[in-house]
């Protein structure tokens, strides 16, 4: 088991540039970093070799997390936004494999934050994202990533909130780089016990997520670690485990993730390091790896 930590744990912006943070978290201890893809588009070849290496010679593994805009939909009951959505996945795995990442995470199979200021079809936008989905799978697969599609909590999306949901919709793809992502954060909101989501999930669960239920890093809270770590051995799981803290109010982060208040008790850069350098140590401890 690797573990990683998302770098937008430090930033207010998916824009924000991630090169600068691989040298960072491998002088943490991290095994793993996790880049924001929203923008990778916008990076040239020369800037993403450059990150290669970095990584290459810090030893440090890279994965990427989105949630792709409305704009870029695959499960929008429009078909303009959807072959939209398909073209933008391309360009960005063709751009994600240039990192040799393995792994992008994420409501991949729809868009986030979900706005629920407009009637939901659950049931529409489930098949679309099926169908989505497949049509970008074996371009990924070619790639050499997995797609780990991630079960969100009911205030963000609606098509998958549970592992149970995660799994059938995996399923219904049938693609063997197709896989199920959970997050502690929200399964503590929609799953009735930790351990047993993992083990639904079991085989097929190819990305994780953690984080407190108010996304401070994992050990500062209430969310049953040991259980979990419990469960990721039962399933054997190799993948990789990502803390997501989101701590920080302001910018488009603070305001996707919704964190209204500071979460950091007024900590400076230094003291942000250190939090997650003792997470870390934690989540070795208590999860495995
Ligand atoms: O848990 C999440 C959102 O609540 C997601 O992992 C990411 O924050 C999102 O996809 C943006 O990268
Ligand atoms: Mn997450």
């Amino acid at each position: 088991m690797k573990h990683g930590i998302y770098y937008s744990y430090w930033e207010h912006e998916w824009s924000a540039k991630f090169g600068p943070y691989v040298e960072k978290v491998a002088k943490l201890g991290f095994d793993v970093i996790e880049v924001a893809a929203h923008h990778i588009n916008e990076y040239s070849d020369a800037e993403l070799a450059e990150i290669r290496h970095t990584a290459t010679d810090n030893n440090i593994v890279l994965t990427a997390g989105i949630g792709p805009s409305k704009s870029k939909n695959l499960s929008s009951p429009d078909i303009a936004v959807r072959q939209a959505g398909k073209a933008f996945f391309e360009q960005t795995l063709t751009n994600v494999a240039k990192l040799d990442i393995k792994t992008i995470g994420g409501a991949l199979h729809s868009y986030w934050p979900v706005d629920y200021s407009e009637p939901v079809d659950k049931k529409g936008d489930r098949a679309r994202g099926v169908e989505g989905i497949h049509g970008i799978a074996d371009f990924a697969a070619n790639l050499g990533i997995n797609l780990c599609i991630e079960v969100l909590n009911r205030f963000e999306n609606h098509v998958l909130n549970t592992a149970a949901e995660g799994v059938a919709f995996v399923r219904d793809v049938g693609k063997p780089n197709v896989k199920v992502m959970l997050d502690t954060f929200h399964m503590n909101i929609e799953e009735d016990s930790f351990g047993e989501a993992i083990r639904i999930a079991g085989p097929l669960l190819g990305h994780f997520h953690t984080g407190e239920s108010n996304r401070r890093v994992p050990g500062k809270g209430r969310i049953p670690w040991h259980e979990v770590g419990l469960a990721l051995r039962e399933i054997n799981y190799t993948g990789a485990v990502v803390m997501e803290p989101f701590v920080k109010t302001g910018g488009t982060i603070g305001s996707d993730i919704r964190v209204w208040r500071d979460l950091t008790d007024g900590a400076d850069e230094t003291k942000m390091d250190e939090d997650a350098r003792n997470s870390l140590a934690f989540s070795r401890f208590v999860l495995g790896g």
